[in-house]
């Protein structure tokens, strides 16, 4: 049997962590969180993205680094499910987008030593939408560091993603990957809609246990 280990991924805003709690609360999982406020780094990151993307890049991968060994000893431990609002992957898509060329080959050798022996997540939930509905979302919440942040690098970012997520499809046919369409999906304020989406992804959690 197979200990399911869920990674909510998608752009900025776009509803991770709040469908990974949802996860988490409807299954009984263990919820692992990304680590933000804690940056120290990203209010000015959003200010001035190229004097200070290394030093964010590198505090997200470090800081994801962290987690995903603790969390490695747990699941081997007590074999409990998780679901985490991230994919280490992430730190991937956005270098790629933030660094310099030179900058990013170091950064990717850095990556593969620290990915190399970590959990992988075996169930993938993409969400996506417009960058209209994510500048809407992030505006909701309102974070103080990302009232600077550029539409345009939001958009960027969103299609980063999907070109991301399309190639991983392709290089791993095992690991399932459930599409949501954020436009069309408010499963904050519509119980259907989050129904729909928890009904789904239980679907694929049994299939991947059962392996
Ligand atoms: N499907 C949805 N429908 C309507 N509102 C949503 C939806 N998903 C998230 N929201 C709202 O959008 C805001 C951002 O959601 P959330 O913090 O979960 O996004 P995130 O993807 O985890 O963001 P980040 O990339 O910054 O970590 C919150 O105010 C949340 O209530
Ligand atoms: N530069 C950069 N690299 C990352 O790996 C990364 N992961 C998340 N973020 C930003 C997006 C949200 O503002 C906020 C919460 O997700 O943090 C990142 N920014």
């Amino acid at each position: 049997m197979t200990i399911p280990f869920i990674a909510v991924e998608g752009p900025i805003g776009v509803g991770k962590t709040t469908l990974s709690r949802a996860i988490a609360e409807s299954q009984n999982f263990q919820l692992l969180k990304e680590i933000v406020e804690e940056n120290p780094f990203l209010s000015k990151f959003y200010d001035d993205i190229e004097a200070w993307s290394f030093q964010t890049e590198m505090f997200f991968l470090c800081n994801r680094y962290k987690q995903l060994s603790d969390i490695k000893k747990e699941i081997l431990l007590s074999n409990t499910p998780v679901v985490a609002d991230y994919h280490v992957f992430k730190n991937l898509i956005f270098a790629k987008r933030t660094l310099e060329q030179n900058e990013y080959k170091k950064y990717e050798e850095i990556y593969k030593i620290l990915t190399r022996d970590m959990p992988a997540p075996n169930v993938i939930v993409y969400l996506y939408a417009s960058q209209e509905t994510l500048m809407k979302r992030i505006a909701l919440r309102g974070r103080e560091f990302e009232k600077n942040m550029d539409p345009a690098y939001l958009t960027q970012l969103a299609n980063d993603y999907e070109m991301f997520i399309d190639v991983f499809e392709e290089e791993n046919p095992h690991i399932p990957v459930l599409r949501f369409n954020g436009d069309h999906l408010d499963f904050v304020n519509k119980k259907e809609d989050m129904e729909y989406v928890l009904t789904s992804i239980v679907e694929v959690i049994q299939g991947v246990q059962e392996r």
